[in-house]
């Protein structure tokens, strides 16, 4: 079994024994130099829908938490971006660090922000998100920073079902969640072809990263962990980096929608 995490045994400096193509052409994270991002004018806005009566529920996975979406209609959808036609949301979730100076992913010019948001979506063009996991043009993941500050109100009602999902495998319902009310008033992005960041470590994400951080206060950190990497009933291992580091660019070209 392809038994992954975040430690020093099994963690993203193993990964590539299980899953070669961590070492392949187009990896995620990266580290964002945004003078060194190209401006694209032909890059549309985003246009994002959701549905908040599609939130279905809260999982700990054992290696972050998800709150996840009926994805079996276009009631919740990213279109335009760097993207073409209509993407469905599938769930997000975050990563964090054990202290305040890290836990994105992502990072810019080399700062790393204390958590980072990432909402997963999927190409209809194909008929469900396993298939479309497997395609280049399968995925599309909007990553949004958490930066400290004045606590977040509208996270603080995904933090409060933390509770009830402190160990892997717990899981919850959850309903009537939008998580556009997670995102910063300004929806400038850099967009880059990438891959998902943990394994099977797929290069099928079209990444749309906003350069505007929402905020998140010291006692919301504290929050994200409290939960464990752990079972029920197993040592408690507190649930905190689970980010992979930022992965080399090969020359890949990094764009801007803004100026
Ligand atoms: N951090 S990230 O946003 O890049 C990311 C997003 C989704 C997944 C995921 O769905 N994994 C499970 C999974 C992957 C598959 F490729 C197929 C099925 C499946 F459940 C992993 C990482
Ligand atoms: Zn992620």
């Amino acid at each position: 079994a392809h038994a992954w995490g975040y430690g020093p045994a099994d963690g993203p400096e193993s990964w590539a024994e299980s899953f070669p193509i961590a070492n392949g052409p187009r990896q995620s994270p990266i580290d964002i130099v945004p003078t060194q991002a190209q401006h694209d004018p032909s890059l549309k806005h985003l246009k994002l829908k959701y549905d908040p009566a599609t939130t279905k529920s809260i999982l700990n996975n054992g290696h972050s938490f998800q709150v996840d979406f009926v994805d079996d209609d276009n009631s919740s959808t990213l279109a335009g971006g760097p993207i073409t036609g209509i993407y469905r949301l599938r769930q997000f979730h975050f990563h964090w660090g054990s202290s305040d100076d890290k836990g994105s992913e992502h990072t810019i010019a080399g700062t790393k922000f204390p958590c980072e948001l990432h909402l997963v979506h999927w190409n209809t063009k194909y008929p469900n998100f396993g298939e479309a996991a497997s395609k280049p043009d399968g995925l599309a993941v909007v990553g949004v920073f958490l930066k400290i500050g004045a606590a977040n109100p509208r996270l603080q009602k995904v933090l409060d079902a933390l509770d009830d999902i402190k160990s892997k495998g717990r899981q919850t319902t959850f309903a009537n969640f939008d998580p556009k009310t997670l995102l910063p008033a300004s929806l400038d992005y850099w967009t880059y072809e990438g891959s998902l960041t943990t394994p099977p470590l797929l290069e099928s994400v079209t990444w749309i990263v906003l350069k505007e951080p929402i905020s998140v206060s010291p006692a919301q950190m504290a929050k994200f962990r409290s939960l464990l990497f752990s079972s029920e009933g197993e040592t408690p291992c507190c649930m905190v980096d689970n980010y992979r580091p930022p992965q080399p660019l090969k020359g890949r070209k990094v764009r801007a929608s803004f100026k």
